[in-house]
């Protein structure tokens, strides 16, 4: 399905919204996601922490979940924001690269923002190079 054109832009500023619902009391470190899915829509998440610190779940993870549960099926684009402006790169953690692979190519842009827009876009396969995916299991 081809609606519209989803902008780089328009996926950070949608990341950079949904930020603000992040529930961090324990890091106070917000991140919001927004990933533009196969059909065109974009599905968005944000980190959701737990007094129990362990069972709190990331931005992208949220995200992921949304489009599964929506239908959508492969990733086309990512968008993750969080940190402060003109700081470190908040780049997904290790777990999330593989959370995005399940469902995204190697070429499938990520792109990185803060609070001022975009900062700057990889490919998962720079993020994630010889990574194991679905097709290294072939039933
Ligand atoms: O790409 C990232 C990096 C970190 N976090 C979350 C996890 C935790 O709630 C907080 C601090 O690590 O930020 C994300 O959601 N996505
Ligand atoms: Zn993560």
């Amino acid at each position: 399905m081809s609606g519209p054109q989803v902008l780089p832009d328009d996926l950070v500023s949608a990341a950079i919204r949904v930020r603000e619902n992040a529930h961090a009391p324990y890091s106070r470190f917000k991140v919001g996601a927004a990933i533009l899915g196969e059909s065109g829509r974009v599905f968005l998440g944000a980190n959701v922490e737990n007094a129990a610190y362990p069972q709190g779940h990331c931005a992208e993870a949220s995200a992921i979940g949304a489009m599964i549960a929506a239908g959508d099926r492969r990733i086309r684009a990512v968008a993750v924001v969080g940190g402060e402006a003109g700081g470190d790169l908040c780049t997904p953690c290790g777990g999330c690269r593989q959370r995005i692979r399940e469902f995204a190519a190697d070429d499938v842009p990520i792109h990185i923002g803060d609070a001022g827009g975009l900062r700057r876009t990889f490919t998962l396969g720079e993020l994630l190079p010889y990574s194991f995916g679905p097709t290294n299991l072939s039933f």
